[in-house]
């Protein structure tokens, strides 16, 4: 499989001196050509940082991420990136705003064809009917279509999303959940998604890759999601692995959130899930050594 993303012993952290904040610490990792990858972690843990390195907009402090065996350099069409706050220029319409972005990577075409490649895309999302509207108009799940479209209106090879659907209620969340992968599975791409929605992650990846708390925060153990697809949430609520997997990536992070609890709050009660003895590291330990 060939290799799409590659980080070699990448830490990253910000300041320097008395102010320096270590954030991702010795990250390997290998995003293969083709596979959806999603990456769950705790807030604050460095997960946009980790998707930064990917885009280009942040460089290493110490290792290297290569993209298809180069060191990546800067933001670059080939890799986009979906974010979770829309990032739309307000003062432009839904076209407009899908425009930018196929104005400049298809700067050779004709007018006539980035028009027709322009309205396809916000066909696709379902927005033909605000495709002269402003963002402010527009409810959230509809911005955050517009900023889908436009994304993947340039075809990424690889299509990066920081918490994309995180603002949006849960049937809008669905819709786009089921957009994103129908376009991931139909042009054959690869994806990585950062979610902290462990059954997100269960429903659309091939892999799941939990990012430890931090400061300093390194990757977990990977889970293999290894359910047919197209997927069927209900019926995927009682598919055997994906209560099994659900349960160990559950078991997982309640465990490091436990054993990455200070000492003085060991007294405190612990959550009626909770698989381990309060403040042990044996599960994490087996899931690190596995
Ligand atoms: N430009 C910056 N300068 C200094 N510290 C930063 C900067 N960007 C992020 N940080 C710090 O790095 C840590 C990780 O931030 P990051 O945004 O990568 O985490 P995250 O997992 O994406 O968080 P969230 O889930 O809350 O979005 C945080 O402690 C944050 O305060």
């Amino acid at each position: 499989m060939t290799p799409i993303i590659q980080f070699r012993n990448v830490s990253h952290w910000y300041g320097e001196g008395a102010s320096r904040t270590e954030v991702l610490s010795n990250i390997n990792l290998t995003v293969t050509e083709g596979e959806f990858l999603a990456i769950v972690g705790f807030t604050g843990s460095g997960k946009t940082t980790l998707v930064n390195l990917m885009t280009g907009l942040l460089q290493p402090s110490e290792g290297e991420v290569l993209y298809r065996g180069k060191p990546i350099t800067g933001p670059a069409p080939e890799r986009g990136i979906i974010f979770q706050n829309y990032s739309l220029l307000p003062w432009y319409t839904v076209y407009q705003n899908v425009a930018l972005s196929v104005n400049e990577v298809y700067s050779a075409w004709t007018s006539d064809q980035r028009d027709a490649h322009i309205r396809k895309f916000v066909e696709m999302v379902g927005l033909s009917h605000a495709i002269d509207k402003h963002p402010g108009e527009l409810s959230g799940g509809m911005r955050q279509r517009v900023s889908i479209a436009r994304v993947l209106a340039t075809d990424p090879d690889l299509l990066l999303m920081d918490e994309p659907l995180g603002a949006l209620d849960a049937l809008t969340r669905g819709n786009l959940q089921d957009e994103i992968l129908r376009i991931w599975s139909a042009n054959q791409r690869t994806a990585v998604l950062i979610t902290n929605d462990v059954d997100e992650g269960i429903y659309m990846a091939d892999r799941i890759i939990p990012l430890d708390p931090g400061p300093a925060a390194g990757l977990g153990p990977e889970f293999s999601i290894a359910l047919d697809r197209p997927r069927d949430k209900t019926a995927m609520n009682h598919d055997p692995h994906f209560k099994r997997v659900r349960t160990d990536i559950l078991n997982y992070l309640v465990a490091l959130g436990e054993s990455d609890r200070p000492q003085r709050d060991e007294s405190l009660a612990l959550p009626a899930i909770q698989p381990i003895k309060p403040g042990s590291r044996s599960f994490v330990s087996k899931w690190r050594r596995a």
